[in-house]
């Protein structure tokens, strides 16, 4: 075997290629083409993550989330300590290229059961986030009732989908200088807030998860629906909560 072949081998190559489309390293960066064309991953930020029984696919960090390729996928072994970042079990690591910094929220919401999360700089997130800022603190919450779209928001799991007269409610979470600090917070929110699906950064984005990849994307497509409604409701003087 030449020294390109070993090195082909012992990255676990075959973990990335597969002629499936639903298969997690084809699906993340089909999703992020999406998601970057939505204005949820511009300018590098953001991005997702898929688990797949025991394996997480995780996306590279600071690259134009649009143009990754299935051979940019890290892959995980599940379950695998959160830190230290060094600890963690690597079992495909794509040459020049850094796994998220977002990996250990993601790893959080593994830890919930999810089966997948994204992380969107949207804009209408953070305004939202800054419509709420005077209520700073651990009780921080976006609230919104009696739109038809939190129906697409699940009440916990296994407890069915939000009714049109149900109150929604995200918890906000502070931003912090590094997006691995944040991870703290996401614990805590989730903790306060065991039903929730979602959690907003104040000034930075939102993380979402869900069962499986395509009820991450459709909660976090309601959600980023909810919160451009609710900012143009907010422009009109009109209230989130009847
Ligand atoms: C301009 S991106 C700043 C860092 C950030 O918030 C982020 O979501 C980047 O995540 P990455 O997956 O690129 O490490
Ligand atoms: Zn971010």
């Amino acid at each position: 075997m030449c020294p390109a072949d070993q090195t082909v081998a012992t990255n676990n190559d075959h973990l990335v290629q597969s002629e499936d489309p639903e298969h997690p390293a084809n699906l993340i960066p089909e999703l992020c083409r999406k998601f970057y064309n939505w204005g949820w991953v511009t300018g590098t930020g953001g991005g997702t993550s898929i688990r797949q029984g025991d394996h997480i696919f995780i996306a590279p960090s600071g690259v134009q989330k649009e143009l990754m390729q299935p051979n940019n996928i890290f892959v995980l072994q599940w379950p695998t300590p959160k830190y230290p970042a060094s600890d963690r079990n690597y079992i495909r690591k794509p040459l020049k290229l850094n796994p998220s910094a977002c990996t250990p929220l993601f790893l959080t919401a593994f830890e919930q059961g999810a089966g997948c999360c994204i992380h969107t700089h949207s804009q209408w997130a953070v305004l939202v986030t800054l419509l709420v800022e005077r209520e700073k603190g651990p009780d921080a919450c976006f609230e919104i009732s009696n739109i038809e779209q939190i129906k697409g928001i699940p009440r916990g799991k296994g407890k069915g989908m939000l009714g049109f007269f149900d109150t929604l409610k995200i918890p906000i979470i502070e931003n912090t200088a590094f997006e691995e600090d944040l991870t703290s917070g996401l614990e805590a929110a989730m903790n306060k807030y065991p039903d929730t699906y979602a959690v907003l950064v104040r000034r930075h984005g939102i993380y979402v998860w869900g069962d499986n990849t395509a009820k991450a994307k459709t909660q976090c497509e309601s959600l980023d629906y909810i919160f451009q409604l609710a900012v143009e409701m907010h422009k009109l003087g009109l209230p989130w909560v009847k």
